[in-house]
């Protein structure tokens, strides 16, 4: 059986307890962390789920899912994503690879940042397209996103922009040159997030936003002692 168990948003004991049952039964437990990050560390979760943890980056992911899927038909494996396993990500395909391998898939569900995001009192029903804000690079700076926010907003429904995460990337001149060295992880913050907004709608200037638009910022959501939100106009 090939498990597929949220972990919730913040730390090791958000794990539901079928998620943990599970976990428990499990030959190899493979953890990605490359879409989304607990707040803790890996040997917390190791430590509190009784069981060592493999690290699964997107290169495993999506190149050599059969790797995870060993065996997978016999013994039970569990692949652990943070929040919701279908929230935002979905790993369609090493849900396809393991179908068309006849291995059975049970799916544990848990707490996202798509429905968690209600803390902030803005009612979910009115949330337009969910958006992705990548980090800029000096060569790279995609506005895909404005569209979407501005449709959101002629329709007078709010955007969830999830932010760019960055964990075990090759930087543009060693992937091109075959070379697996790869960049310190980077989070982008949420003052970040508005540099590029701002910098978009500057070029654009279809007044999708402005600096004087309320936006809301949110970290941390789901953490007892550091969840922060705050509601600014972003000038
Ligand atoms: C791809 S999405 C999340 C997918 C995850 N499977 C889920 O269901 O929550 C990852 C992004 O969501 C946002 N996010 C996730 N968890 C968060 C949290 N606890 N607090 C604030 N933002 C969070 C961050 O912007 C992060 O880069």
């Amino acid at each position: 059986m090939l498990y597929i168990i949220g972990l919730g948003l913040s730390d090791e004991k958000d794990v539901t307890i079928k998620g943990f049952e599970a976990i428990k039964s499990c030959e190899r437990v493979y953890l990605e962390a490359y879409t989304s990050i607990l707040m803790v560390s890996k040997e917390k979760l190791e430590e509190f789920y009784g069981k060592e943890l493999i690290l699964a980056d997107r290169e495993m992911v999506e190149s050599q899912s059969d790797e995870i899927l060993l065996n997978a038909d016999k013994k039970n494996v569990a692949f652990l994503v943070v929040g919701d396993p279908f929230g935002a990500t979905t790993h369609a395909d090493l849900i396809i690879r393991a179908k068309e391998l006849s291995i059975p898939i049970q799916t544990i569900h848990n707490a996202s940042i798509m429905n968690a995001v209600g803390a902030c009192g803005l009612q979910l029903y009115n949330f337009g397209q969910t958006i992705s804000i990548p980090f800029f690079t000096d060569n790279w700076r995609p506005d895909s996103f404005y569209d979407r926010i501005k449709e959101n907003r002629n329709l007078g429904l709010h955007t969830l922009c999830l932010l760019d995460i960055k964990v075990k990337e090759q930087s543009i001149e060693n992937l091109a040159r075959g070379k697996k060295i790869y960049e310190p992880p980077r989070y982008m913050n949420v003052n970040q997030a508005i540099e590029q907004l701002l910098e978009i709608e500057e070029q654009r200037k279809e007044n999708a936003y402005t600096s004087e638009t309320l936006a809301i910022g949110i970290a941390r959501l789901g953490s007892l002692t550091e969840q922060l939100i705050k509601a600014e106009c972003t000038s």
